[in-house]
C-alpha cells in the first residue's frame, strides 16, 4: 500500500484511507500484464533468467520508473515476455484476481492483449482455457467477478487487429467472460480511424468499444475513438479538457472517462497531480470513473487511486460511494448485478457514517 505520500491525504484525512479500504468496488480500466504483483514478476523472472527484467523486488521498483510513455511501453513488453505459458497466464490471472479482491473489488474489466501472447508463442485454445479457469476459480474463491476486455496493441499494427478481433469473435475460441473490445499502445502515429472494420466487426459481435484516446494525445484522438470506433467508454480522455465541446459532449451522452491519475503521472501524460484534469472533468458534468490501469507498474492500487481522487476533488466519504457507484454504473454488468454492488456501497457507507 503506497504511503501517505502519494496521496497527500492529510492526516485528518486518515480515515479515508480506512473507509476506502472496506468500500466495495468496481474496475473498469486495468492491464492483465499491468497487473503483475512484484512477487509475480519476481517470480517469473527467475523462471527465465536470459530476461532483463530483475528477478528482485527491490531492483523493480527502479526498473518501473519511466522517463516517457515509450519507455513505459518498452518495460511493459518486456514483463509480457516472461509469460510464455499457459500455466504462467493462469498463475498471473489468479493472482491479479486475488488483489483485486483484497482491495474489495467485487468487480473489474480486466484488460487483455491477446494478440501479443499469441504472437509470441503461447497456443491460443490452452491462453482462453488459462484465463477462464482462473476468472471461475477467483470469483468461486475470492467472490470477485471478472470480465474480459480485449484489446488491439496499435502500434502492432492492423495484423494485430485482424488477430485480436479473430480471437474475440470466433465462437470455438470467443472466452465466456469476454465483454468489451479496445485498442491500446501508443497512440503518438497510430490514428484511430483505421481501426473501424475491426471495431464494427467486434461490435457485430455483441462487444462493447472501449477504446483507449487522448491519452498522450489531443482530443481530436477522443473524437475519432467515438465517431469511428463506437466507443461507449474512454480509457484516460485525459486531453477531453483541451475541448470544452468534447466535454460537454461526453456529459450531455453520459460517456464514462476511464481516469487513471497515477499512471498519467508516471508515463509523463501529466506533469503532475496538481495540474490533472479530474476536477474539469466533474465540474463539466462528465461521469469519471477511478481505475489503477498497471497498478504495480505505476507504484500504485486502486485504493490509492481513490485516495488521490479525494484529495484532487475534496471528497468525503459520500463523495467517495459516489465515485464508487459511477464506476458500477459504467461496467457492463447487468442491471440486478450492478444494483447488488451499488446497495453494498450505500449499506456500507450509511454504517460506516453511523453515529
Ligand atoms: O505485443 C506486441 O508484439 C506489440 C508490438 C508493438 C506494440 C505493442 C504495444 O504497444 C503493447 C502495448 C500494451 O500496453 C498495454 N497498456 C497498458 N497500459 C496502457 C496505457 O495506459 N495506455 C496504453 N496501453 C497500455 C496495452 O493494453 C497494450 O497491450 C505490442
Ligand atoms: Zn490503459
Amino acid at each position: 500500500m503506497p504511503d501517505q505520500i502519494t496521496t497527500g491525504l492529510t492526516d485528518a484525512h486518515r480515515d479515508l484511507h480506512a473507509f476506502i479500504a472496506g468500500l466495495p468496488k468496481a474496475e473498469l480500466h486495468v492491464h492483465h500484464v499491468g497487473s503483475a504483483s512484484p512477487r509475480i514478476v519476481s517470480e517469473l523472472a527467475a523462471r527465465h533468467p536470459d530476461s532483463r527484467v530483475p528477478s528482485d523486488p527491490e531492483a523493480l521498483v527502479d526498473y518501473f520508473t519511466f522517463t516517457d510513455f515509450a519507455h513505459f511501453i518498452e518495460v511493459y513488453l518486456s514483463v509480457v515476455d516472461l509469460i510464455r505459458t499457459p500455466e504462467d497466464v493462469r498463475l498471473l490471472t489468479y493472482e491479479v484476481a486475488r488483489d483485486l479482491a483484497r482491495q474489495q473489488v467485487r468487480y473489474a474489466e480486466l484488460t487483455i492483449t491477446p494478440f501479443s501472447s499469441t504472437r509470441r508463442g503461447i497456443d491460443e485454445r490452452g491462453f482462453m482455457e488459462a484465463i477462464e479457469d482462473a476468472r471461475k476459480a477467483a470469483e468461486a474463491e475470492f467472490g470477485t467477478v471478472l470480465r474480459w476486455c480485449f484489446d488491439i496493441p496499435g502500434e502492432a499494427g492492423l495484423e494485430s487487429a485482424e488477430e485480436t478481433v479473430r480471437l474475440a469473435t470466433d465462437d470455438r475460441l470467443r472466452p465466456e467472460g469476454l465483454v468489451s473490445f479496445g485498442l491500446g499502445g501508443p497512440e503518438i502515429g497510430v490514428p484511430r480511424p483505421q481501426f473501424k472494420p475491426y471495431f464494427d466487426r467486434a461490435i457485430a459481435a455483441g462487444l462493447r468499444s472501449v477504446p483507449h484516446a487522448g491519452e498522450t494525445t489531443g482530443p481530436e484522438t477522443v473524437w475519432d475513438a467515438l465517431t469511428h470506433l463506437g466507443a461507449e467508454r474512454i480509457g484516460h480522455g485525459t486531453s477531453s479538457a483541451q475541448d470544452p465541446k468534447l466535454l460537454a459532449h461526453l456529459a450531455e451522452n453520459r460517456i464514462p472517462l476511464e481516469v487513471c491519475p497515477t499512471s498519467n503521472i508516471a508515463t509523463r501524460a501529466v506533469r503532475t497531480l496538481e495540474e490533472h484534469p479530474i476536477k474539469e472533468f466533474v465540474e463539466a458534468g462528465v461521469l469519471v470513473t477511478i481505475n489503477s490501469d498497471d497498478p504495480p507498474m505505476f507504484g500504485t492500487d486502486l485504493n490509492n487511486e481513490y485516495a488521490v481522487a479525494a484529495r484532487l476533488l475534496r471528497l468525503d466519504e459520500r463523495g467517495l460511494a459516489q465515485l464508487a457507484h459511477n464506476a458500477v454504473d459504467a461496467s457492463f454488468l447487468d442491471g440486478p448485478a450492478k444494483a447488488r454492488i451499488k446497495e453494498e456501497i450505500d449499506t456500507y457507507t450509511t454504517t460506516w457514517l453511523a453515529p
